[in-house]
């Protein structure tokens, strides 16, 4: 049984094609920041990312006989609850508007997905999108009447580099405390107890630590400011795209950003140490948030590659709990299992409905 799976990130477009749990090509181009920024909205990209996807698998001599679906990453979509989600019109209408109102090219995931599945008469998917919500009540509350919060994360990854971390230890996921990151274009930081995502920062609302192309927490009136002068687009922008090292060092690559910090570019160095250090003040935040009750603190995404990354966050949270780095990440797999788990009938496809999760609390209205 084939799965084709996609991937499309802020910085590049993965694809991979799996017979079981066998992968049988896998593909990651990284895109051009100045190609990306010519489209006008994400969704006007759709046809780039296409293409650029049917060019891989022509390059590999992919052989898509015997497909049995194409499951996308989800995105754009208002809250809900983890799981495997058919990419049916409602979903659609969702992601290619960006309902949640963040544009992010994941929300191509369900559209790429749904073109190739048309194309192959399959059934398209997507798994645990990063409007996946799990909060606990206490952290949806803010100081601000009627404004809660929620989150996007790369839910993904987070969930499945925690299930694996937990078999690693002979334990299930749903028995298991762990502060799990993903560290790569955007940095999650998110505490997991006993299964449930509870707490975690929104990456692109700019919450949590400066990231490559976020600008990470600054405080609510610099923010205002900020606003007043440039603009509330510039500002938007700097929350899911263009801030962080594409603002202080103008480029979103940690390795061109690290190996100018070793040349002594003092704008990267400091870049650099900034965000690890975030990294970790948010790391310790979600360890109070878990009670100090922590199995583990798991680092993935592309920048756990880096071992002084790694390094330097486990001098600043080891004491907190064992720290294991997952470079990279297991996002494809993870896609290609949930839609195997749908197919062999070991689980129900969810539908979407963009009903909410949650209800404000009556003591809170008026
Ligand atoms: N060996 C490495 N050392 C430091 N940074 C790395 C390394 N390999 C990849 N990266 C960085 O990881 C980031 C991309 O991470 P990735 O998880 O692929 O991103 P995304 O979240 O967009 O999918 C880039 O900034 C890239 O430069
Ligand atoms: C929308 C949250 C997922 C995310 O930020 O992914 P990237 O790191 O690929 O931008």
């Amino acid at each position: 049984m084939k799965i084709l799976a996609i991937n499309p990130g802020s910085t590049s477009t993965k694809v991979a094609l799996f017979e079981g749990d066998v992968c049988l090509l896998s593909r990651n181009v990284a895109h051009d920041a100045a190609r990306l920024a010519e489209f006008a909205s994400v969704s006007d990209q759709l046809p780039y990312r296409k293409q650029t996807i049917e060019a891989l698998l022509a390059e590999e001599g992919a052989d898509l006989s015997g497909l049995a679906a194409v499951v996308g990453r989800g995105g754009g979509l208002l809250p809900m609850e983890g799981g495997t989600y058919e990419v049916d019109e409602r979903l659609l209408r969702d992601a290619r508007i960006g309902a949640n109102g963040v544009a992010h090219p994941a929300q191509l995931g369900s559209q790429l997905a749904d073109e190739f599945a048309r194309e192959h008469g399959v059934r398209a998917f997507v798994v645990n999108p990063p409007d996946v919500d799990e909060l606990q009540e206490v952290a949806r509350i803010t100081g601000i009447r009627g404004v809660y919060r929620n989150v996007h994360l790369h839910a993904l990854n987070l969930k499945e580099t925690a299930i694996r971390h937990a078999a690693s230890l002979g334990r299930p996921y749903e028995e298991c405390n762990f502060v799990v990151c993903h560290i790569g274009g955007g940095v999650s930081v998110s505490a997991h107890r006993k299964g449930k995502m509870v707490d975690g920062f929104d990456i692109v609302g700019g919450e949590g630590p400066m990231a490559p192309t976020r600008c990470g927490s600054v405080a609510v009136a610099d923010v205002a400011v900020y606003a007043r002068e440039r603009g509330i687009d510039a500002l938007a922008a700097l929350c899911h795209r263009s801030g962080g090292f594409v603002d202080l060092a103008g480029t979103s690559d940690a390795i061109e950003l690290t190996r100018r910090a070793e040349e002594g570019d003092e704008a990267c160095r400091l870049a650099w140490d900034a965000m690890i250090y975030q990294i970790g003040k948010c790391i310790g935040a979600m360890a109070a948030v878990l009670e100090g009750e922590v199995d583990g603190i798991l680092l993935g995404g592309g920048m756990a590659y880096s071992d002084d990354l790694v390094a330097r966050l486990r001098r600043a949270c080891g004491w907190i709990a064992p720290v294991t780095a997952y470079p990279g990440e297991f996002e494809m797999e993870a896609m290609a299992a949930g839609a195997e788990r749908v197919l062999a009938g070991r689980e129900e496809a969810r539908r979407y409905t963009g009903e909410p999760v949650w209800q404000p609390p009556a003591c809170f209205a008026g």
